[in-house]
C-alpha cells in the first residue's frame, strides 16, 4: 500500500498534509485509480485526468460541509478512494460492490447521484441557493466537463446562476475530449480561450491575486496557431454574470491550489457566482491512455504493462456492431439516410458510417433534445434520419419525441441500444423503460427484435415506414445468430410461433425469447417471438389465447406499462378473459453488476423463467411437470 494514500481515511486527514506532500499523494493515488480499474474495469481516462483536481478541491474545501457536484460522475475514482472508499475499490461496478458513479447513499461526500450528464451546475446552484435561505455559508462547487457543458441543461443552469448570488463555484475542466474528440462552436470557443491564455491570465487570474502565472500548455501551443488574431473582449462566461477565472493548469497542484483559495474567498466575499477553467488531460499519466482517450474512457479489465490487446479470436458481433454494419448498408442504398448520434459515436457503432459518409453523420454533442428535434427538421425535409441513441439518453429528449416527431407523425428510425440491463453501469444507464414510454405515444411503431438477425431486419422494416418506429436492442452480443447480407426487411407489426405446446403460451418481447424458448422446452408450453411491442400482431395474438389456457408474457423491460401491459390492454379490448403472467423488470432500480446475473437475479433467465411459470400456473401444469389438458 502507498505510503500517504493509506493514511488517508477521509478528507479530513488530506487537509492534514502539507502543501509539499500533496504531489506525491497525487501520484500514489493516479497509480491507485490506473491499479484498480484495471482489476475491476470502468472509467479510466476522466479519472486519471481529475487527480489534481480531486486532491486539490477536498484541501481547499472543507467536505463534505461544502458540498462537491460532479458532473456525470464518470470522474470521481480518486475522489471515492479519497473519501474512505479505498478498500472497495476492487468491488467498484460489481454486484454489491460500490457504484462507478456518485451515489447519495453511498457517501456523504457524494452529495448528488449522478451518471447522465450536464445536471451539476442546476443541482449545485440549488444547494448554494438553498444554503443561503438557510443562512448557511457553505459553498457549492460544480464540476462539468467541457462535453457535458455543451449540454442545453447546462446552459439553463447558467444563465439562472448568473443572476442569483449563492456561494457557486462552476469548475469548467476541460480536456478538450468528450468520448471522441468534442465537436461544436463551443468546443472551437473554448479552444480560443484556451489560446488567448495570456490575455485572460492577466485579466483574471492577476485580479484574484494568483501567485505566478500559469504554466504554458502543450494543449495551448497547439490551439494558438487556430486562433491566431483572435481578440476575446469578455468571456461567454462572464456574460452569463460569472466571474471568470483562468484557464489554469488542472494537474498542477501549485496553481491549483491559490486559484481555489482566492476563488473560495470571492464567494465568502459576495463577490457573487465565479467560473474557473481548468485545462486537464485525458488519460493524464498512463501513456497509453493519453495517447488513445477514447480508447481507454471505460475499458475493460487490462494488464496495466501491457495495456489494452485485441482478442486473438474475434468475439460474436454485438447487437451494436450488426446496427453499425447496417447503417452502412442502408446509407449506401439510400442517399437519404443521414445518421444522428449525441455523442456517442464509438458506443452507438458508428465509426464507420462517419469515415464513409462524413457529410451525411452528425454528432451534435452531448444534445439529445436537439437531436431529436434536428432529426425532426431533417425528416421535414425528406431526409431519413436514423437517431442512434441508448434507450436511458432518450429520456432526454422525450418531449421532443412526442411533440416534434410524433405529432407531426414524421417518419425515421430510433436505434435503441443499451435497451434492457446494462450491467456495470447500473440502474442510472438501465433502458428499462423505453416500451412503456414509447408505446403510450401516437403513431410510434416499436421493433423488439430477439437476435442479430433480426435486428439487422427490423431496422430495415423501420427504415421503409412512413412514421416514427424505435428498434430496441441489447447492450452486447446476442445468441449468434447468423446476419443476412440482404436489407431485406421482415413484415410490418408481425411475430411468429416458434414453439409448439400447450397449455401455456409464452409470448416473448425481444431477446428474452432464447431463454423462454428454454423454459418453454422443460414446460412444454408454446412461444412466440413477438418481433413488436406497437403495434401487436392481434392475429398471433387472439391465436395464441385461443389455443391456450394461460399466457405468459416475458420482456427486458419495466413490466409496469410495458409490453405485457399491451398485452393485457389489448386482450381487454377483444374481451378475452384469461390469465396472464407478466415477467419482466420489477419495480425497482436494478443496481450494478454481470448483467446475466442481474437477469437471473430478477428471474428472467431460463431457469427464472420456467419458475415462475411453474409457480404461478401450477394448477394448469401437472405435477410431474408436464400439463394438464389444454382447454
Ligand atoms: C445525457 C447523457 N448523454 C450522454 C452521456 C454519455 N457520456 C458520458 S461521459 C460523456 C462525455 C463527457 O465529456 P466530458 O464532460 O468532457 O468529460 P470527459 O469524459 O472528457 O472527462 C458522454 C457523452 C451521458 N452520460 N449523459
Ligand atoms: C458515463 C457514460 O455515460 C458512458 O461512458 C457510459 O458508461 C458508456 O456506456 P457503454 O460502455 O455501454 O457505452
Ligand atoms: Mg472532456
Amino acid at each position: 500500500m502507498s505510503k500517504l494514500l493509506s493514511t488517508i481515511e477521509s478528507p479530513a486527514d488530506l487537509r492534514r498534509l502539507s502543501r509539499a506532500q500533496l504531489r506525491p499523494l497525487a501520484d500514489e493515488l493516479r497509480d491507485h485509480v490506473l491499479q484498480s480499474v484495471s482489476k475491476t474495469g470502468g472509467h479510466l481516462s476522466s479519472n486519471l485526468g481529475t487527480v489534481e483536481l480531486t486532491v486539490a478541491l477536498h484541501y481547499v474545501f472543507n467536505t463534505p460541509e461544502d458540498r462537491l457536484v460532479w458532473d456525470v460522475g464518470h470522474q470521481t475514482y480518486p475522489h471515492k478512494i479519497l473519501t474512505g472508499r479505498r478498500d472497495r475499490m476492487h468491488t467498484l461496478r460489481q454486484l454489491g460492490g460500490i457504484s462507478g458513479f456518485p451515489r447519495r447513499d453511498e457517501s456523504e461526500y457524494d452529495t448528488f447521484g449522478t451518471a447522465h450528464s450536464s445536471t451539476s451546475i442546476s443541482a449545485a446552484l440549488g444547494m448554494a441557493l438553498a444554503a443561503k435561505m438557510k443562512g448557511e455559508s457553505r459553498h457549492a462547487v460544480a464540476i462539468i466537463g467541457d462535453g457535458a457543458m455543451t449540454a442545453g441543461m447546462a446552459f439553463e443552469a447558467l444563465n439562472n446562476a448568473g443572476v442569483e448570488h449563492g456561494r457557486l463555484l462552476v469548475i469548467l475542466n476541460d480536456n478538450d475530449m468528450s468520448i471522441s474528440p468534442p465537436v461544436g462552436a463551443l468546443n472551437r470557443y473554448l479552444a480560443q480561450l484556451m489560446s488567448g491564455q495570456f490575455y485572460a491570465a492577466a485579466k483574471n487570474v492577476g485580479k484574484t491575486v494568483l501567485k505566478g502565472a500559469p504554466p504554458l500548455f502543450e494543449l495551448a501551443k497547439r490551439l494558438e496557431e487556430h486562433a491566431k488574431g483572435m481578440v476575446v473582449p469578455a468571456t461567454l462566461f462572464e456574460k452569463f454574470g460569472f466571474n471568470y477565472v483562468g484557464p489554469i493548469d488542472g494537474h498542477d497542484l501549485e496553481s491549483l491550489i491559490p486559484t481555489l483559495e482566492n476563488v473560495r474567498h470571492l464567494l465568502d466575499n459576495g463577490a457573487g457566482p465565479q467560473f474557473l477553467h481548468v485545462v486537464t488531460k485525458k488519460g493524464q499519466g498512463y501513456k497509453l491512455a493519453e495517447a488513445d482517450p477514447v480508447a481507454y474512457h471505460g475499458p475493460g479489465k487490462f494488464d496495466p504493462a501491457v495495456g489494452l490487446v485485441k482478442p486473438a479470436t474475434p468475439p460474436k458481433p454485438t447487437f451494436t456492431q450488426v446496427f453499425g454494419q447496417w447503417l452502412c448498408d442502408m446509407a449506401a442504398a439510400d442517399p437519404k439516410l443521414v445518421g444522428i448520434t449525441p455523442a456517442m459515436r464509438e458506443g452507438s457503432g458508428m465509426v464507420e458510417f462517419h469515415q464513409k459518409f462524413p457529410g451525411r453523420y452528425f454528432d451534435v454533442g452531448i444534445a439529445e433534445q436537439h437531436a431529436v428535434t434536428f432529426a425532426a427538421g431533417l425528416a421535414c425535409e425528406g431526409m431519413k434520419p436514423v437517431v442512434a441513441i441508448y434507450s436511458t439518453f432518450l429520456q432526454r429528449g422525450y418531449d421532443q419525441l412526442i411533440h416534434d416527431v410524433a405529432l407531426q407523425n414524421l417518419p425515421m428510425v430510433f436505434a435503441l441500444d443499451r435497451a434492457g440491463l446494462v450491467g456495470a453501469d447500473g440502474a442510472t444507464h438501465a433502458g428499462a423503460y423505453d416500451i412503456a414510454y414509447l408505446r403510450c405515444i401516437p403513431n410510434m411503431s416499436i421493433a423488439c427484435p430477439s437476435d442479430e438477425a433480426e435486428t439487422r431486419q427490423l431496422l430495415s422494416t423501420a427504415h421503409h415506414q412512413n412514421h416514427p418506429v424505435a428498434v430496441r436492442y441489447p447492450r452486447g452480443a446476442g445468441v449468434g445468430a447468423a446476419v443476412p447480407a440482404s436489407l431485406d426487411g421482415l413484415p410490418f407489426g408481425k411475430g411468429e410461433v416458434r414453439r409448439r405446446g400447450h397449455g401455456v403460451a409464452i409470448l416473448a418481447f425481444g431477446t428474452l425469447l432464447h431463454p423462454a424458448l428454454a423454459a418453454a422446452e422443460a414446460l412444454g408450453a408454446s412461444v412466440a417471438n413477438m418481433r413488436w411491442a406497437k403495434p401487436l400482431d392481434m392475429d398471433l395474438l387472439r391465436e395464441m389465447a385461443r389455443s391456450h389456457q394461460v399466457l405468459v408474457t416475458v420482456e427486458e423491460g419495466c413490466v409496469m406499462g410495458g409490453a405485457g401491459s399491451a398485452v393485457l390492454e389489448a386482450l381487454q379490448a377483444e374481451g378475452l378473459s384469461m390469465p396472464v403472467l407478466q415477467l419482466g423488470l420489477p419495480d425497482e432500480f436494478i443496481e450494478h453488476g454481470d448483467p446475466a446475473r442481474l437477469l437471473a437475479n430478477v428471474g428472467l433467465d431460463a431457469a427464472g423463467i420456467e419458475s415462475s411459470i411453474r409457480q404461478r400456473f401450477a394448477d394448469v401444469l401437472g405435477g410431474s411437470g408436464g400439463l394438464k389438458a389444454a382447454a
